[in-house]
């Protein structure tokens, strides 16, 4: 088993959290809600279950942010509720302790340094500083926090900001975690070792998350859930998923450190090349996304990876 950041941090929570009790399911039964009494999303009924990888697709404002906001008590729905095993968010404050929410701005206050959003946090969910301190110790000894702790959130990088986001998502030991496109915006390594972290808690614990991208969901998620104009068009397993998107092709732009023509070549796709080394490549279908890019770094660093997600999901579902 690989031994990361993550899986030590679960060890460490595990020996915290005599107490906690994972939850099975969240149930989404009827919602419709939205901003200024217009609803942008509408007769929702889904079902999260187990732990793994939920993921939130859809085409940009179909949905899913408002979704992740009032599974996790941030809006009330106009009609409908939310359950954890039964027990509403909107209607038991308490069941929000049980979640992690990073939003897609990260929820970070920029004029206050990480330890003092930590304290202002746990001091609105009811927890005392005795338990911000052993959880920054747990959490410490697994990781980095030396140069971000005691830094203004708004004088951090933006993998620092991340990595703080994720320190403030965990720092209660939340049963379960919602991340709003946690890997936007960093760059091909980061991006890896925050999908690893996710991996690593998704062993046994619940994590939901929205994402734009599809290699992304391939590798990570467990189920998926589509959304589309504020409706769920699909919810079931990632190989459901897979079988409906079997001879759907794809594209993929790339840009890497050297031109790898030759290894595109081998490896029998279609390719385009449009500059020194960016690449438009089309793929027969998307299932073959993960083949190629466990393949490439293999040959050379990608600094640089688009596929349109939407435009697939808009394909199946439109076409
Ligand atoms: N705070 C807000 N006030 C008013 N309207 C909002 C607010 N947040 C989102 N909306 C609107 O609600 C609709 C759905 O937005 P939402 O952010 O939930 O979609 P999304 O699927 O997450 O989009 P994206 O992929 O671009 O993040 C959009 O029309 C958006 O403009």
């Amino acid at each position: 088993m690989r031994n990361t950041l993550m899986q030590q941090i679960y060890k460490l929570a595990a020996e915290d959290a005599v107490t906690a009790m994972p939850i099975s399911t969240i149930s989404v039964v009827g919602v419709a809600a939205g901003y200024r009494g217009k609803p942008v999303i509408r007769d929702v009924d889904v079902e999260f279950r187990g732990p793994g990888v939920h993921a939130i697709i859809g085409p940009n404002g179909s949905g899913k942010t408002t979704l992740l906001r009032v599974i996790t008590g941030v809006i009330r729905p106009y009609r409908g509720d939310v359950l954890f095993d039964g027990r509403s968010i909107h209607r038991e404050p308490e069941v929000k302790r049980l979640i992690g929410y990073m939003p897609a701005e990260i929820g970070l206050l920029p004029r206050l340094t990480l330890y003092e959003n930590l304290e202002t946090y746990l001091e609105i969910l009811g927890y005392d500083r005795g338990f911000l301190e052993e959880r920054l110790e747990a959490l410490g000894r697994v990781l980095p926090l030396d140069d971000i702790l005691h830094r203004m959130v708004g004088a951090m990088s933006t993998g620092q900001r991340v990595r703080a986001g994720l320190v403030r998502t965990l720092i209660h030991d939340p049963e379960v975690v919602v991340l709003d496109e946690p890997t936007r915006g960093l760059d091909i390594v980061l991006a890896r070792q925050v999908r690893e972290m996710l991996q690593d808690i998704a062993r046994d614990r619940m994590v939901i998350m929205t994402t734009h991208l599809a290699h992304e969901l391939l590798e990570l998620s467990s189920h998926v859930t589509v959304m589309k104009s504020g409706r769920v068009l699909f919810s079931g397993s990632i190989d459901e998923f897979r079988r409906s998107l079997a001879d759907r092709p794809v594209t993929l732009h790339i840009r890497t450190a050297t031109p790898i023509d030759d290894v595109l070549e081998n490896l029998g796709v279609e390719f385009q090349r449009k500059a020194y080394s960016y690449y438009i490549v089309r793929l027969p279908s998307l299932n073959e996304a993960p083949r190629l890019l466990t393949e490439l770094p293999r040959h050379t660093g990608i600094l640089e990876l688009r596929e349109d997600l939407d435009e697939l999901v808009k394909a199946l579902y439109e076409g």
